[in-house]
């Protein structure tokens, strides 16, 4: 019997029960999903009060670590790019990718389903630094406030009609809930790993590590070793807006999209480089190394974090 730990939330569950299920199809073994309460989850105020995104991620590191769990399931986009994993662990899987698109939706009693609609000066619901900044390059009008939890409470509070015009919500995180409506899929370059799960194992675990490689996507572990070995050079913080996307393209190679923003956007710099599909890791590196030169490290500093 595997142990499989994950967040609480509506969309962790759902996404660890699916893993759960390719695991017992893939390897033929039974697999039980634990829930884990992390800080992140409980704290209802910003995120940088708890030090960022790490605050989902060190009450299942300690699960994994102490031996209470086997196996846990990330979404890769909230694993931090600037603090090392722990050496005893290892993501021995990453599933396919699924949509990595942010999408705006707009109250479900409203008209409006198009940002174009949206009267100036409307306020956007978001706690990303990197939609923020985004936003602010495509409507510089609009008031962005800051939102986060579960998607559930996210959707309630647009659709309580009080205080926001649209939310922003990855396209993924819908789809898996089984939430479908109408939003606008917004034209900006996506979060590192976004739509992507990661699935951690004790690396010591050998028989462990082998069954949950089954799961593991070739094309999508190409993609974020580029992705994350350009997150890891800009050393970023978890106020950092950066983004960065990779992907396979029709010719074979993997290309790399990376960018770093001022707050509002005002200001960025952008990079793409291509490299052969196995040098994922050297390509993040060239485009990091670009986007240092043209600047990045000043806007990421000049940000107070
Ligand atoms: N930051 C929270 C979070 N982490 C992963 C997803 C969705 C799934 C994914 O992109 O992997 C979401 C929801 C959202 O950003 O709206």
């Amino acid at each position: 019997m595997l142990r499989l730990g994950t967040r609480t939330s509506a969309l962790a569950m759902v996404q660890a029960r699916g893993v759960a299920a390719r695991l017992r199809e893939a390897a033929n073994v039974p697999v039980e999903v634990v829930g884990i309460s992390t800080a992140g989850d409980r704290h209802q105020g910003h995120l940088g009060e708890l030090g960022g995104k790490g605050a989902f991620m060190t009450e299942i590191d300690r699960a994994l670590l102490n031996g209470r769990v086997d196996i846990a399931v990330h979404c890769l986009k909230d694993v931090p790019g600037d603090v090392p994993r722990p050496d005893e662990l290892v993501f021995a899987a990453y599933a396919e990718r699924d949509d990595a698109a942010d999408v705006l939706l707009f109250p479900a009693a409203g008209e409006i389903r198009r940002m174009a609609d949206l009267a100036p000066g409307a306020r956007v619901g978001t706690s990303a630094v990197r939609r923020r900044a985004q936003l602010g390059r495509i409507r510089p009008d609009l008031r962005i406030e800051y939102l986060r939890g579960n998607v559930d409470s996210r959707l309630e509070r647009l659709d309580s009609g009080e205080d926001l015009d649209a939310v922003v919500i990855a396209r993924a995180g819908l789809t898996r809930l089984g939430i479908d409506r109408p939003g606008e899929a917004l034209d900006i370059l996506p979060a590192v790993g976004s739509g992507v799960l990661a699935i951690d194992c004790r690396r010591a675990d050998s028989d462990v590590v082998d069954l949950v490689r089954l799961l593991d996507h070739r094309e999508t572990r190409l993609c974020v070793s580029a992705e994350r070995a350009m997150l890891r050079d800009l050393r970023g913080h978890c106020n950092s807006p950066i983004a960065g996307h990779a992907r396979i393209e029709r010719d074979g190679r993997l290309s790399l999209r990376g960018a770093v923003f001022t707050p509002d956007g005002s200001r960025f710099v952008h990079a793409q480089e291509w490299s052969p599909p196995e040098k994922g890791a050297d390509l993040g590196a060239r485009v990091a190394g670009d986007l240092l030169r043209k600047g990045a490290g000043d806007l990421i500093e000049s940000i107070p974090h």
